[in-house]
């Protein structure tokens, strides 16, 4: 015996009434949606980082959930969370009959947290991905310990740099002239100089977000084979987050700069090198703009518009054209990915189910745009 529906009546019955009830009536029938439009794209990445386990209060694979309600799990904001609740977002929608004019797409992909180098930044150049003809799309944010939510339209770029010394060798004894590591040392100082008046620049001015300055961390250290051997070479990496209003040309000379006045045999090399920054307007000539702020008016959210500090597949996503925005719909909720005990509440988890279903249906109702064919 085939299941029955909520109020007992056989699925495909109620089925044919949701069809019979899509005004299909001629001359001017409304068929429900126009896939000449340009879609909605909601895209999430699946892979998450590592764990150091024994930090945990809970096994972060069990997503065990407290007696509060609070909810264990990596991936629980970095994020599992958004997949889920588009998921559950476009369920409720297509069960509650809704048709709108633009198709809303979801994609889940692999490796943005390695780079998305064989995920998304693949992807966007494939025929399968322009033959979704996304006009929009949205991607992770962050969460927002306040009652506001905070939503990205841009990111930094990371830049992430490996510079080597390369000097004379000889006994750990010695005064050694022209010594790797004195080389390295000069290097290190000027970047961890420039760190300290980026913190500085953004300390001092209450209107400037951590998105908008340029931060950069010593990351790694290598070289060396012994206490009594000065080494040849030596290295330090370095993760740069590079703020969309750098001049990057301009940038990377300083960083030659840098190399060149800590004397010869001083190179630097790119591990990922991020140059196509992009801005998605947040202002009403962005109709995507006007739609998102305008439903979170409506739902009485308040949206902090903020750059993304590191980097996420939006950044793709934008370079190819498609405007994108970052969000996750956590208030209330301390910023926890990549840190132990990631976590969220259920009850935070099932609104933003209710504040994606609302975003939804006001994005995918965009009337027809001057881009659209
Ligand atoms: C540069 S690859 C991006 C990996 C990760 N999302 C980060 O921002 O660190
Ligand atoms: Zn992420
Ligand atoms: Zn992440």
């Amino acid at each position: 015996m085939t299941s029955k529906g909520p109020e007992g009546e056989h699925p495909s019955v109620t089925l044919f009434r949701k069809y019979l009830r899509i005004r299909t009536v001629q001359p001017k029938p409304d068929y429900g949606s126009n896939p000449t439009l340009s879609s909605i794209l909601l895209n999430s990445h699946m892979d998450v980082v590592p764990v150091f386990k024994e930090h945990w209060s809970h096994d972060p694979f069990e997503a065990f959930k407290d007696s509060e309600g609070y909810i264990y799990a990596r991936g629980a904001q970095d994020m599992k969370c958004v997949s889920i609740q588009y998921l559950e977002a476009v369920r409720r929608l297509k069960g509650e009959g809704h048709h709108f004019p633009r198709t809303i797409h979801m994609t889940f992909v692999p490796d943005e947290e390695v780079g998305g180098h064989q995920g998304m930044e693949l992807f966007v150049q494939q025929p399968e991905f322009q033959a979704l003809r996304a006009g929009f799309a949205l991607d992770e944010g962050l969460a927002n310990p306040t009652d506001a939510f905070t939503v990205f339209y841009s990111e930094r770029s990371p830049w992430w740099v490996r510079v080597t010394s390369t000097g004379r060798p000889g006994h750990g004894s010695r005064f050694i002239e022209d010594t790797a590591a004195e080389k390295l040392h000069k290097v290190v100082t000027s970047i961890l100089t420039f760190r300290e008046k980026e913190r500085q620049r953004l300390q001092s001015n209450p209107h400037l977000k951590e998105g908008a300055v340029t931060s950069v961390n010593l990351t790694k250290l290598e070289g060396g084979v012994a206490y009594n051997v000065v080494p040849a070479t030596m290295s330090a990496s370095f993760d740069f987050r590079v703020a969309p209003d750098v001049d990057l040309k301009a940038f990377e000379e300083q960083l030659q700069g840098w190399c060149q006045a800590a004397g010869e045999g001083v190179t630097f090399e790119f591990a990922q090198k991020w140059t196509k920054p992009r801005v998605t307007p947040t202002d009403d000539s962005n109709p995507w703009w006007k739609a998102f702020s305008r439903a979170c008016k409506d739902m009485n959210l308040t949206l902090e518009p903020e750059i993304f500090p590191a980097a996420t597949d939006s950044r793709y996503l934008r370079a190819v054209g498609v405007p994108a925005l970052g969000f996750s719909p956590m208030n209330r909720t301390p910023v926890l990915l990549h840190d132990h005990d990631e976590r969220l509440h259920e009850a935070v988890f099932l609104r933003g189910v209710d504040i994606y279903t609302r975003l939804l249906s006001a994005l995918a109702s965009v009337p027809t745009l001057p881009g659209d064919s």
